[in-house]
């Protein structure tokens, strides 16, 4: 063995290594760095990214944006579709009549006689005005009724897929880092961004069809004038788009330094640090950096503040010289007497309605724009899970398992360079009680899970009496086996659901079979000292709820993996934290008394007298398996068990061993 490989394939310390420094920056350094030189992360990928591009890029994005975010609230609800596309075209219809109402009771007050007269003689158009606006009003509401049916559909029907998908991808696929980045950036971002892009989308839709009405309006009152619609609003959309671009670019910039500030915030708000951090008196350091950054936040919320009030200086004053045009070019219609009194006063009203939709339009495009890139993300990471799942089809796994054998098994994980595993051969027969041991990370843990179906071997084949474990249908297969880990899932439900989840459900129990699994695991006497026993929850996160100590959680584990009386019961170091007394009760539970007739138990363990009364010894090295045999035939070899075994058995009898002078 090499001076620097330590046993087991894990790499052994380098060189000697140096003092540290005696001070470094909290964070990196001060000044006007406002994103505290964090890069930008992955769930930040597409901020901004409306301030990037160009104009004309949004706006030829948006059809296509359009067309998906449809194609989506279409699958999720056909009529609530149709509800939202008619009514908000129903009441842009609204706007523009309603405009057209307001420029023929102009004419009748601007017309020659008496005013009087006059006002009686536009009473009924005033009438139908005040009707046209009270019917866009209803419609407008109507539209917001329809979109809020729609919208939580949208979101509910992606939030279920993607839950459903990342639940069920290859195990491989959790293990890459970069999965995890897709998967939460789709998560944190897409879904939240798919509940609001339905509503912009329609604001957006709104603001253009109530620009076209506009349009159209004017060209009625006087072709010319439609002309005039451009030198007007173009200043205006041209500051608008400044105004938001600026506001994009500064959510950028803070929106990096609020990830930095979460991450302080969680550290002294969490349970878990809860502990550690009143012990270690760690809460000043902590503050004191959490301070800083908000201090941070707070310069640059006064930065953007004076920033946007600037901007909507600019725009209005560019709005305003646009407008001044525009109205100088209709005084100088007026004069010419291209149009009368009235025509013009309806343009007025016609550019002012003209100049709030396209305000309200180049915010929604760019927010729709942006926005559309993380639904559009998501819907990306749902496509790549799918590529992801475990394949399909396949003969289901025999009820009855009598063997399973291992043929020149290697695994090498997706990022690793060396096998875990590395040809590993080995039968389990029903009815046997088999123990994997060895050193840390020799690959005990990753020849269980193969076991379990959860990896696919990279070499060699895995049979289940008789038939490629790969012909199976991975569901079933993973149905026949329970599997217990050393660090079990913590539910945050009752005791009774952490134990009868292993069976799918955490409603309904079989009430004999759960008191058998949890007397058996020793879980009966924790669960009867909760309060509410079975009915208790275990998170101290939810009122009431109650929180276990590692070795309590292991036995609940314990319990629910015998609840799930499969044929094949996989136990990785389950026991580690248990007392001594509540160990020998589990191993006495699972070795004399199995749950399952025929059961084939795997039991992965450091602890060496608590596997010597099982069927067959496995000692694993480096990914292989060096010595096997029942725990006498080992002690006779004198090889590495034996070693390890005469250690561990010095240890409690407080002997020398001479074991660590081979
Ligand atoms: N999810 C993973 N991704 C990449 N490498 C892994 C992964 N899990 C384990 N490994 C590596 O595979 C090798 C075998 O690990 P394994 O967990 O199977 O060992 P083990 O014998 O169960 O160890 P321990 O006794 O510490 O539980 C180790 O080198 C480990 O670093």
């Amino acid at each position: 063995m090499s001076e620097n490989t330590a046993k087991g394939g894990v790499p052994g310390p380098r060189a000697p290594l140096g003092l540290p420094p005696e001070r470094v920056a909290a964070g990196p350094a001060d000044g006007d760095d406002i994103t505290d030189g964090m890069e930008t992360a992955y769930w930040a990928v597409h901020d901004g990214a409306s301030a990037k591009a160009s104009v004309r890029e949004i706006l030829a994005q948006l059809p296509r944006i359009v067309r998906r975010v449809g194609a989506l609230a279409w699958q999720a609800d056909r009529r609530g579709t149709v509800a939202v596309a008619v009514l908000q075209l129903a009441s842009a219809a609204m706007n523009a009549f309603g405009l057209v109402a307001s420029v023929a009771v102009l004419r009748e007050l601007f017309g020659t006689g008496p005013t009087p007269d006059k006002v009686r003689a536009a009473l009924p158009g005033l009438m139908l005005v005040v009707a046209l606006l009270s019917l866009r009003a209803a419609l407008e509401a109507a539209v917001s009724t329809a979109e809020a049916r729609l919208t939580p559909k949208i979101r509910t029907a992606l939030e279920v897929e993607f839950y459903r998908l990342a639940a069920h991808v290859r195990l491989e696929a959790v293990d890459d880092a970069h999965w995890h980045d897709d998967i939460h950036r789709a998560s944190d971002r897409g879904l939240y961004y798919a509940r609001q892009i339905v509503g912009q989308i329609v604001a957006l839709a709104a603001a253009l069809l109530d620009l076209v009405a506009t349009a159209a309006v004017l060209t009625v009152l006087h072709p010319l004038l439609i002309l005039m619609l451009p030198l007007s609003v173009l200043p205006v959309g041209a500051a608008a788009v400044r105004a938001a671009r600026e506001r994009f670019h500064s959510y950028m910039r803070w929106n990096a330094l609020q990830r930095r500030v979460r991450t302080f915030s969680w550290l002294l708000l969490d349970q878990d640090s809860a502990a550690e951090i009143r012990s270690n008196t760690t809460q000043g350091a902590l503050l004191a950096e959490h301070r800083r950054l908000t201090e941070k936040i707070a310069a640059e919320d006064t930065r953007l503040g004076v920033r946007a009030a600037r901007i909507h200086l600019a725009g209005r004053a560019a709005g305003g010289i646009g407008t001044g045009i525009t109205y100088a070019a209709l005084c100088a219609m007026l004069i010419g007497g291209w149009i009368p009194l009235a025509v013009g006063a309806g343009a007025v009203l016609a550019i002012q309605s003209s100049h709030r939709s396209l305000t309200s339009f180049v915010n929604m495009a760019h927010m729709v724009y942006e926005h559309a890139l993380w639904v559009g993300d998501l819907l990306t990471v749902q496509a790549r899970c799918r590529s992801l799942l475990p394949r399909t089809g396949g003969d289901p796994a025999p009820d009855r398992v009598d063997e399973i054998r291992l043929d020149g098994v290697s695994f090498t994980y997706p990022d690793k360079d060396t096998p875990a595993l590395d040809g590993i051969s080995l039968t389990l027969r029903a009815g046997e009680t088999i123990a994997f041991v060895g050193v840390n990370g020799s690959g005990k843990s990753t020849c269980s899970k193969l076991i379990a179906g959860l990896y696919d071997p990279s070499a060699g084949t895995v049979t289940w009496n008789g038939t490629d474990a790969h012909d199976l249908d991975p569901v079933s297969l993973q149905q026949r086996v329970a599997m217990v880990l050393q660090d079990p899932v913590h539910y945050p439900f009752t005791a009774l659901a952490n134990i009868t989840v292993s069976r799918g459900s955490l409603t309904d129990s079989v009430p004999e079979d759960v008191h058998a699994a949890a007397t058996a695991s020793g879980a009966d006497t924790v669960i009867g000292h909760l309060p509410d026993t079975w009915e208790t929850v275990l998170s101290k996160r939810f009122a009431g709820g109650q929180e276990l100590s590692a070795g309590q959680w292991a036995k609940i584990a314990v319990a629910r993996g015998l609840y799930k009386n499969a044929p094949v019961l996989l136990l990785d170091e389950p026991t580690a934290s248990m007392d001594p007394r509540a160990e020998h009760a589990v191993y006495q539970a699972v070795l004399q008394e199995p749950r399952h007739p025929g059961q084939i138990t795997v039991l992965i363990s450091h602890r060496l007298a608590s596997v010597a009364d099982c069927d067959r010894i496995h000692v694993f090295d480096n990914g292989k398996i060096i010595e096997s045999g029942t725990h006498r035939e080992l002690m006779d070899k004198q090889g590495e068990y034996c070693q390890m075994f005469t250690l561990q058995a010095a240890g409690y009898h407080g002997a020398p061993t001479g074991a660590d002078e081979s």
